[in-house]
C-alpha cells in the first residue's frame, strides 16, 4: 500500500531526486491526514494499515504532527457522512475521476472546519496549497478555495440542519442494529460511534493500585480505564508488563473458560493475543493458533513483555491437524468488527453486507472444527467483537442443531455482576453498556460470546 501525499506526489512526477522540504507547522499532518483518507476512501485499506505503516504518511512526523494527523484523520472517519453532506451542498457534481487527492483534500479541511478548534483560514489555506502542489488537483484549488470558503459562512446553519445519528451511520448498519435491539437503541449505538472511547487495560494484579498510578478506575469487570494524555509505551507499568490493552468487553470471553490452572487451552484465531496472555496469566497450558505471521509475531512479543509464555502455532484452523483435543476452547473468531468502530469508524465504512454473510460462513466452519479439537466434556467459548446476530445468536441456533454441543448459560456474577450484558445465557455487549457521565469514560465494545460443553 502506498498513499502518496499529495506534496510529495507532484515532485515525484518531475523526477529526480530534491532535497526533503521542511514544512510549515501543521502542513505535515494534514498531508499524512489526507493521505490517510485517501487510502481509506479510494483505496479501502484499514486505517491501522494506513497508521502502522513504516514506510507511511504518519512515519516520518513527529509527536506533534502526529497526534493532530490522528486526530483530524478520527474526525474525518467519525463524521464522514456529515461531511460528505455539508460539502455537497457546494459542489454542484461530483467530483472528477482524474482529481488526485482533491476528495481527500476538500474532507480533511471540511473536518477541521466543521468539527476542530482550528483556526479556518489556516484549514482553508493549507487545503488550496495542497490542492495547488497535487498533479492532478491543482486546476481545481479556485473550487477548493470557494467551497471552503462557503463552508465556514455556512457552518453553524449546516451543523444544525443535520442528523449526525443518521448521516454517520451507513442504512444497512443502522437497520440490522434496529431490527435486532430496536430504534431507540440502534440510535444511541450510532451516537456513541461519535466518541473516541477512553482507554482499557487488562492488569495481571492489583487493579486498584494501577487505577491509582494511572490516574483511572477500575470498572465492575476488573479492568482498568483511563483517558490517556500520552503514548502508552510511555505508561507506567507498560515496559515491566503489567497490563496489557484491552477493551473491557473483549476481556471477558476468556473468562468464561473458569478455572483453567494447568488445563491444555487451545486459543484458536488468537493474534494479537489479548486473550492468549489472560489464559497464560491464569496458569493455562496456552496453544495459540492463528493464520497470520505477522500477527503472531506480535502475540510472541507480547508474551515476551509480559513474561508469559505460550505454544505459536501458524496454521489455518481449518486444516490444522494437531493430533490432540484439547481440555477447553477459546474460538475469538474473524468477524465484521461492528463492535469496534469507536475505535475503529472505518470498519462502517469499509465493510459491506456480502462482509457478513462470507464471515457468518466461516464462522460455521471454525465453530464446527473447534468441536472436533474438544475433548467430551470440555468447554468451548465462542466470541466475536460484532454488533451483528448472524455472527452470534444465530451461530449458537445452528452449533446447537448440528454439533455434539450443548449451551453452557453465562451467569452475570462471572462478569463482574454485569445483567445487562447477560441474554438468555449469552453474553452480548453493546457500546451504550455501562454508562458514564463523561461519554468518554462509558461504554463497550459490542462482543459477543457463548459457552459450550462438549456432548
Ligand atoms: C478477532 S481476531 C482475534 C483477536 C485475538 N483473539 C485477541 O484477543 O487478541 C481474529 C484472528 O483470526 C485469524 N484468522 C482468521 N481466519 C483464520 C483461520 N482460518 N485460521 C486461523 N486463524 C484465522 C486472523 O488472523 C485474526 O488474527
Amino acid at each position: 500500500m502506498s498513499p502518496r501525499p499529495a506534496a510529495a506526489k507532484s515532485d515525484r512526477s518531475k523526477g529526480g531526486k530534491r532535497p526533503p522540504v521542511k514544512l510549515a507547522p501543521g502542513v505535515a499532518a494534514r498531508v499524512a491526514a489526507i493521505a490517510a483518507v485517501h487510502a481509506v476512501f479510494a483505496e479501502h485499506h484499514p486505517a491501522d494499515s494506513v497508521l502502522d505503516d513504516p514506510h507511511g504518511p504518519f512515519s516520518s512526523l513527529d509527536q506533534r504532527e502526529r497526534a493532530l494527523a490522528r486526530a483530524i484523520l478520527g474526525i474525518s472517519l467519525r463524521r464522514h457522512g456529515q461531511i460528505v453532506d455539508a460539502l455537497g451542498r457546494f459542489l454542484e457534481k461530483s467530483l472528477p475521476r482524474k482529481s488526485g487527492h482533491l476528495a481527500a483534500i476538500l474532507h480533511v479541511a471540511a473536518a477541521q472546519i466543521l468539527f476542530m478548534d482550528v483556526a479556518d483560514h489556516a484549514a482553508v489555506s493549507i487545503a488550496v496549497d495542497l490542492a495547488s502542489q497535487d498533479h492532478d488537483a491543482r486546476h481545481f484549488k479556485g473550487l477548493v478555495n470557494a467551497v471552503l470558503r462557503r463552508l465556514t459562512e455556512g457552518r453553524d446553519a449546516i451543523l444544525a440542519s443535520q442528523d449526525e445519528a443518521v448521516l454517520n451511520t451507513p442504512d444497512w448498519l443502522a437497520a440490522g442494529w434496529t431490527k435486532a435491539y430496536g430504534a431507540e437503541t440502534a440510535r444511541a449505538i450510532a451516537i456513541s460511534h461519535l466518541e473516541e472511547p477512553a482507554l482499557d487495560l487488562t492488569v495481571r494484579s492489583e487493579p486498584a493500585l494501577w487505577a491509582e498510578r494511572l490516574e483511572g478506575a477500575v470498572l465492575p469487570t476488573g479492568s482498568v480505564r483511563l483517558v490517556a494524555h500520552r503514548s502508552i509505551e510511555a505508561m507506567p507499568g507498560f515496559a515491566e508488563g503489567a497490563w496489557w490493552v484491552q477493551d473491557a468487553a473483549a476481556a471477558l470471553p476468556a473468562r468464561l473458560l473458569g478455572a483453567v490452572e494447568g488445563k491444555n487451552v487451545a486459543d484458536l484465531c488468537a493474534a494479537p493475543g489479548g486473550k492468549t496472555l489472560q489464559l497464560a496469566a491464569r496458569g493455562a497450558k496456552v496453544t495459540a493458533v492463528d493464520i497470520s505471521i505477522d500477527r503472531l509475531h506480535r502475540v510472541r512479543q507480547n508474551l515476551d513483555r509480559i513474561g508469559l509464555d505460550a505454544e505459536l502455532v501458524a496454521a489455518d484452523i481449518l486444516d490444522w491437524q494437531p493430533g490432540r483435543t484439547f481440555d477447553a476452547i477459546l474460538l475469538d473468531a474473524p468477524c465484521s468488527s461492528t463492535g469496534t468502530i469507536r475505535r475503529h469508524p472505518d470498519v462502517a465504512l469499509l465493510k459491506r453486507p456480502a462482509d457478513i454473510a462470507s464471515l457468518a460462513k466461516l464462522q460455521s466452519e471454525l465453530i464446527a472444527r473447534a468441536a472436533d479439537l474438544l475433548e467430551p466434556g470440555g468447554v468451548l467459548v465462542y466470541s466475536t467483537c460484532s454488533l451483528e446476530p448472524a455472527e452470534g445468536e444465530i451461530q449458537v441456533q445452528r452449533a446447537l442443531a448440528k454439533l455434539p454441543l450443548r449451551l453452557s448459560p453465562i451467569n452475570p456474577a462471572e462478569i463482574g455482576g454485569l445483567t445487562e450484558l447477560c441474554r438468555s445465557g449469552l453474553l452480548r455487549s453493546l457500546p451504550t453498556d455501562l454508562p458514564a457521565v463523561e461519554p468518554r469514560m462509558g461504554g463497550l465494545d459490542g462482543f459477543f460470546a457463548a459457552r459450550f460443553v462438549k456432548t
